[in-house]
C-alpha cells in the first residue's frame, strides 16, 4: 500500500492490499472513495458538478470528520479493480462514502465488493443522476449499500459521512446486545 499524508494532513492511499482488510478494525478512520473521472472535478463539467475540486471536497470532509471526533483517508481511482481492491481494504476500517462515479450504473463487481463486506458504504452522486441522461437513471450499485444520496452537490459527501457513522453505530448496538 502506498499511503502519503500532504501538507494539510489529507491522506491518501493507493495500490492497497486487499488482504490488508482482515486487520483489526478502526472504526474512528472511513474511507473516501472517489470513481472515475473525479481528479478532474473543478474543471469537469461545471453545470453537473460545480468548480470545487476534489482536494478540496478531501479537505472539507476531512473538517468535517475531524468535527464528529473522526478521521478519513482518500482515494481516488479511474480503475474498477482498484475501488474494488479499495472496499476490501476498507474491512479494516469504519465504513466508505464512495462516489462510484459511472461504475455505479453497470459495475456488477462493485456491487458484488459492496455486498460481501459488513462495513457500510454509503453511495454518493454530485449531481441529480435521475435529472439527467437514462443511463444515469440506474444504479446496480445502490442494492448492497448503507445509504444513497444523489442530486445534494458536494454537501452529499458531509451527509453520507454521517450516515455511514450512523450505521457502525447500529453496527456496535447491535453487536453490544445480549
Ligand atoms: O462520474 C460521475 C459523477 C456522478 O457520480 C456524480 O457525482 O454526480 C454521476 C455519474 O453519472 C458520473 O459518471
Amino acid at each position: 500500500m502506498v499511503s502519503t499524508t500532504d501538507a494539510r494532513g489529507i491522506t491518501r492511499l493507493s495500490k492497497v492490499d486487499p488482504n490488508d482488510g482482515k486487520n483489526p478494525r478502526d472504526t474512528k478512520t472511513f474511507l473516501l472513495l472517489s470513481g472515475p473521472n473525479h481528479n478532474l472535478f473543478g474543471e469537469r463539467d461545471p453545470k453537473q458538478y460545480g468548480t470545487t475540486t476534489l482536494a478540496e471536497i478531501e479537505e472539507g470532509l476531512a473538517a468535517v470528520a475531524a468535527e464528529l471526533g473522526y478521521k478519513i483517508v482518500c482515494a481516488q481511482t479511474n480503475s474498477e479493480g482498484e475501488m474494488v481492491d479499495l472496499i476490501h481494504y476498507a474491512r479494516c476500517l469504519g465504513g466508505v462514502v464512495m462516489n462510484p462515479g459511472a461504475y455505479a450504473h453497470y459495475s456488477y463487481a462493485l456491487h458484488d465488493a459492496i455486498d460481501a463486506v459488513t462495513v457500510p458504504v454509503v453511495e454518493v452522486h454530485i449531481s441529480n443522476v435521475y435529472a439527467r441522461e437514462a443511463f444515469r437513471h440506474k444504479s446496480v450499485t445502490a442494492p448492497a449499500v448503507a445509504g444513497y444520496i444523489a442530486g445534494c452537490g458536494i454537501l452529499g459527501y458531509e451527509l453520507g459521512l454521517r450516515v455511514a457513522i450512523q450505521r457502525v453505530k447500529e453496527q456496535e448496538e447491535v453487536a453490544a446486545k445480549p
